[in-house]
């Protein structure tokens, strides 16, 4: 996948299948909008192309997250673009003509039905649908995928990750909340007193679920380990950065440097302040047995 980041001008590209939106978390709804180009690029030949508007707010997925995912599903291009005053003041109009046909060429062109775009918010499919006659691309439009009677959202699922309700938010994304990265190295205490462990450190950009215990699956390339997470500052011993320290079931390579894919199964309980190392391993053990009750049902 071609990833590139706009800077300034949008880079030219010819007889493009785009989709346009914001693609924090990459739920339910965007695959959709997903699939749809990669359908046409299946049928037409088409450049599958993504276009993320991004903003400096924290997100479900981290940039790196989301180009790892679309690469994934086999997206051709990602322009990640990013949410200024210059996009923020060009009116829908001029998006079309500038963006679409004159950077992109677009002849096919997907969003959801209540997608907005341009100065104001001017731009809404019917916009772009009218445009597309006038300048020869087709649109099509999706029904906003659903959960109930609400509608899947970007939104709905950062409200669920506040509340550490990881099987909705598994539901609404269609893959588990995943946090990715390169493991590092601990204080090293967890291996001398407690259990061996893998940490990642997200950035400071990635939204994550509540500090506490976690049921999860770590994946190392095609390698897959269950395990029990912990997410937070490790108040009993005193972090001063957020980290995701996992407890692999069955598990005795070291795995420091590699890539590791951590996916949320389920919340556990909250983070504690233990009064001794004693205290925190006897925890940690009862944590462990409820992680191997989870996978044994
Ligand atoms: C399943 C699990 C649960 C944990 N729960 C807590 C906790 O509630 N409070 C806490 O202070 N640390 C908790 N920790 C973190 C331990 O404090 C940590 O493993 C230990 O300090 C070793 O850290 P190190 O590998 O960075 O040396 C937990 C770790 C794991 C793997
Ligand atoms: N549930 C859905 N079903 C179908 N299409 C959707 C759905 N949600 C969003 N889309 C479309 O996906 C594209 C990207 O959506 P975008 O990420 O901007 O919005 P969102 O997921 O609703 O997030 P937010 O809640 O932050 O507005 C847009 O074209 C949007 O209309």
């Amino acid at each position: 996948m071609e990833y590139i980041k706009i800077e300034g001008q949008f880079p030219k590209f010819s007889n493009c299948a785009v989709t346009l939106g914001k693609f924090d978390g990459i739920h339910r709804g965007h695959r959709k909008l997903i699939q749809k180009i990669l359908e046409h690029k299946k049928e037409y030949g088409t450049t599958s192309v993504v276009v993320a508007f991004v903003s400096d707010r924290q997100t479900i997925l981290t940039g790196e997250e989301r180009r790892l995912l679309l690469e994934d599903m086999g997206v051709d291009v990602l322009l990640e673009c990013p949410l200024n005053e210059q996009i923020r003041h060009m009116k829908a109009d001029q998006f079309i003509r500038q963006i679409l046909i004159g950077s992109l060429q677009a002849s096919f062109v997907v969003v959801g039905e209540d997608y907005r775009f341009g100065y104001e918010r001017k731009g809404t499919p019917d916009l772009l649908k009218k445009a597309g006659l006038k300048y020869g691309y087709e649109t099509e439009i999706v029904p906003k995928e659903m959960d109930g009677s609400r509608k899947i959202s970007s939104t709905f699922i950062r409200e669920e990750l506040k509340k550490g309700n990881m099987h909705k938010i598994s539901e609404l994304l269609g893959t588990d909340f995943f946090v990715a990265g390169e493991v590092e190295h601990g204080k090293g205490l967890g291996h001398k007193k407690f259990f061996p462990t893998t940490n990642l450190v997200p950035p400071k950009q990635k939204l994550m679920p509540p500090n506490g215990v976690y049921v999860t699956v770590s994946k190392f390339g095609d390698t897959e380990y269950q395990g029990i997470t912990n997410v937070g500052y490790k108040p009993t011993v005193g972090e001063d950065f957020l980290g995701v320290e996992t407890y692999l079931f069955d598990c005795d390579e070291d795995l420091y440097g590699k890539d590791c894919i951590v996916f949320f199964r389920k919340f556990q309980r909250p983070e504690h302040k233990f009064a001794s190392f004693e205290a925190l391993k006897a925890q940690i053990a009862r944590d462990i047995e409820a992680g191997h009750a989870f996978f044994e049902k």
